[in-house]
């Protein structure tokens, strides 16, 4: 296997357990969400996300995918309630996405792929950082937002034109813009989906997606994977299959 992880066919999903074996542990991510199989959890609360578009800080391709990051010396960002306990800190957003529209998001939804998924990443405040929260089982919480096909489109804001080259600056773009307008969720346990893969996150998906134009669509796939003066390489197919439930409870915030 190559130094570097990637989607390719010799260094892709299928390979990381080379280098990291918990890709075969017990509470690996993505999964296949399965409705009918998900109990109701009337004690789950609602999602309680307070974000301030003035910590929002860059925006980069990281070679994996494009993510915006944000500052996090502060609770000025964040998730509480729903199905964690604390204060969980913004950390950064990335998306994954297919080659085409019948692939692309790392979650399924009784099998059925969306073109892509957006993770919002936050981290546990009883840890003095991110990586120290990485390592940890209550670590993270990272909440999925399935993308959808829609032709008019405001939701999406066309932010990938400031991504010129590896990265820039981008101020005060407000994350909530991207949430759907009903936060009904489905919660497990389970990881990272890119390698380390640590089993650290409470992953909250949401069952209500956005919507995304092909025309945006068509700006994610025009992102390379490749850096300067590599043969380009388009970044698209950027996600992780499902993965074995190996016994976890999927549980949901609604009936
Ligand atoms: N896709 S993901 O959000 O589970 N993976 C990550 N790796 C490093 C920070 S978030
Ligand atoms: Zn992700």
């Amino acid at each position: 296997m190559s130094h570097a992880w990637g989607y390719a066919a010799n260094n892709g999903p299928d390979r990381w357990a080379d280098n990291f074996p918990i890709a075969n542990g017990p509470r690996q991510s993505p999964i296949d969400i399965v409705p009918g199989q998900a109990s109701y959890d009337a004690g789950l609360k609602p999602l309680n996300l307070q974000y301030d578009p003035s910590t929002c800080l860059e925006i980069l391709n990281n070679g994996h995918s494009f993510q915006v990051t944000f500052i996090d010396d502060t609770d000025s960002s964040t998730l509480r309630d729903g199905p964690i306990s604390g204060v969980y800190r913004l950390k950064q957003f990335h998306f994954h996405w297919g080659a085409s529209d019948d692939k692309g998001s790392e979650h399924t939804v009784a099998g059925t792929k969306y073109p892509a998924e957006l993770h919002l990443v936050h981290w546990n405040t009883k840890y003095p950082n991110f990586g120290d929260a990485a390592s940890k089982p209550d670590g993270l919480a990272v909440v999925g937002v399935f993308l959808k096909l829609l032709y008019l489109n405001a939701l999406l804001i066309d932010f990938l034109c400031f991504l010129q080259g590896k990265q820039t600056s981008f101020a005060n773009f407000n994350p909530a813009t991207l949430l759907p307008g009903c936060l009904d969720y489905w919660t497990y346990d389970g990881s990272l989906t890119t390698p380390p893969l640590l089993e650290s996150v409470t992953w909250i998906v949401c069952k209500e997606p956005i919507s995304v134009s092909p025309e945006q669509m068509a700006k994610f796939r025009s992102l390379l994977f490749s850096a300067e003066g590599e043969a380009e390489c388009c970044m698209v197919d950027n996600y992780r299959p499902p993965q074995p439930l190996k016994g976890r409870p999927v549980r949901a915030s609604f009936q």
